[in-house]
């Protein structure tokens, strides 16, 4: 998308999207669908908002530095971070009322400064550079920068419904246009702005919005018609829907969570996918799990992580309180590989995967898995990263059975 001003009105739903996030703790897309309800916004003003929001969202420090500002200060002097965003892109300033101005010459001499700083011009907060240089090493500044861009749109087709060429022609018609990703033939990246969720082929199930990063983690489960699938941790069922369909709707499909709300939603995107082999069962504690001891041909557990890997299109992430939640969200993820492996039958394929590119939340989780339990071995492991595939941030590792 071009970048261009925003219009007075649009700088201030930025400034409450921005307000609501940082001092409010809302998650980001709460925020703009509590900003956007009720309102008449052209789809092209709706996304030139969301760029603006997500751009600042993703290098605040660097235009807070730029500004001159704290960002607990954004509900008082975010006009001046508005400023400062539209002089960082040379773009005329928005004529907002009461804006407080950006001295030029100071913004100039800062900027110099800031392009010398990698972490500040990347966005990346000191608790995260400390991490991702520990963790990743000489691979780090590469996937700082890579997660200060801003993402792609892509879709999954569903399989279910429409194949990716019918699906392009189709969009085409409603005015959005599309194209195929190298490597993941269930994807579109959509190259226009349009209103995906307002076209028939969004209501008749044609297509959910997905990451292709994403996509690969059901391919990769490897799953056929007619197997008894369980996905352990199925949130509001992006994957779910997507294995479904590679099951061509036969065999048993279990979505689990801990979250009834979640599977609520899943229920409904299904119906729209015309998934109808998909059943949802809350987790209510150990016993739900011991119930389908040895049951599952294939399981997925898609954990709960940082969400370091989608920082791009997350980026209220680097803003929270992620990094005291590590230690727990780890913790997490040792018990439920270690408890709900039990799930799968012997022979049986488990996928554990994250969106997070830390090899402490990844690999090292299945290295420790693996040395406690001699009945199941790696298959393979992949990390898809941001800087590699250019597309969100996944872990997967593919894990078999062996005994009971
Ligand atoms: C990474 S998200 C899953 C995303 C989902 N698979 C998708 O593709 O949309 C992790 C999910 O794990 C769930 N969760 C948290 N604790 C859990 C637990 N102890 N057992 C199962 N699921 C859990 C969360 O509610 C969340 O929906």
């Amino acid at each position: 998308m071009m970048l261009s001003p925003l219009s007075a009105s649009s700088c201030e739903l930025v400034l409450g999207v921005l307000n609501q996030v940082l001092i409010e703790g809302a998650p980001l897309d709460r925020a703009y669908s509590k900003h956007f309800s009720g309102l008449q916004l052209a789809p092209a003003e709706q996304a030139r908002i969301a760029l603006v929001t997500g751009d600042l969202l993703r290098r605040l420090n660097l235009f807070c530095y730029l500004a001159d500002i704290e960002p607990a200060r954004v509900e008082r002097e975010g006009s001046r971070l508005i400023n400062a965003w539209h002089l960082f892109h040379e773009l005329p300033l928005p004529k907002m009322k009461y804006a407080l101005p950006v001295d030029a010459a100071e913004f100039a001499g800062r900027l110099t400064q800031a392009r010398n700083q990698g972490p500040l011009w990347d966005g990346c907060p000191a608790w995260l550079d400390t991490l991702g240089q520990a963790e990743l090493g000489e691979a780090w500044p590469a996937e700082r920068a890579a997660l200060a861009l801003a993402p792609k749109r892509y879709l999954r087709s569903n399989g279910l419904k429409c194949d990716p060429q019918a699906l392009m022609a189709r969009l085409k018609g409603e005015g959005v246009d599309t194209q195929p990703v190298a490597g993941v033939p269930s994807a579109l990246e959509v190259t226009s702005d349009a209103a995906l969720f307002r076209t028939q082929s969004f209501a008749d199930g044609w297509f959910e919005q997905q990451d292709a990063g994403s996509q690969l983690v059901a391919d990769a489960l490897d799953v056929a018609p007619g197997m008894r699938v369980i996905d352990a941790c199925a949130g509001a069922g992006g994957k779910t829907l997507h294995l479904a369909a590679k099951m061509q709707g036969r065999g048993r499909l279990l979505a689990m969570d801990v979250e009834q709300w979640k599977l609520d939603n899943l229920k409904q995107r299904a119906r729209r996918a015309g998934a109808h082999n998909v059943e949802t069962r809350l987790i209510a504690g150990s016993k739900t799990i011991k119930r389908l001891k040895l049951s599952a041909d294939r399981l997925l557990l898609d954990v709960p992580c940082s969400g370091l890997g989608v920082l791009k299109r997350n980026p209220d992430a680097k803003w929270r309180d992620t990094e005291e939640r590590l230690p727990v969200l780890m913790e997490l993820q040792e018990h439920i590989l270690g408890s709900y492996s039990r799930m799968l039958k012997v022979g049986g394929i488990l996928v554990y995967a994250t969106c997070s590119i830390l090899p402490s939340e990844n690999r090292r989780q299945v290295d420790k898995f693996l040395a406690a339990q001699s009945n199941f071995r790696l298959l393979d492991d992949e990390c898809i990263t941001p800087a590699n595939q250019g597309f969100d941030g996944f872990y997967l590792a593919r894990i078999e059975r062996i005994a009971e």
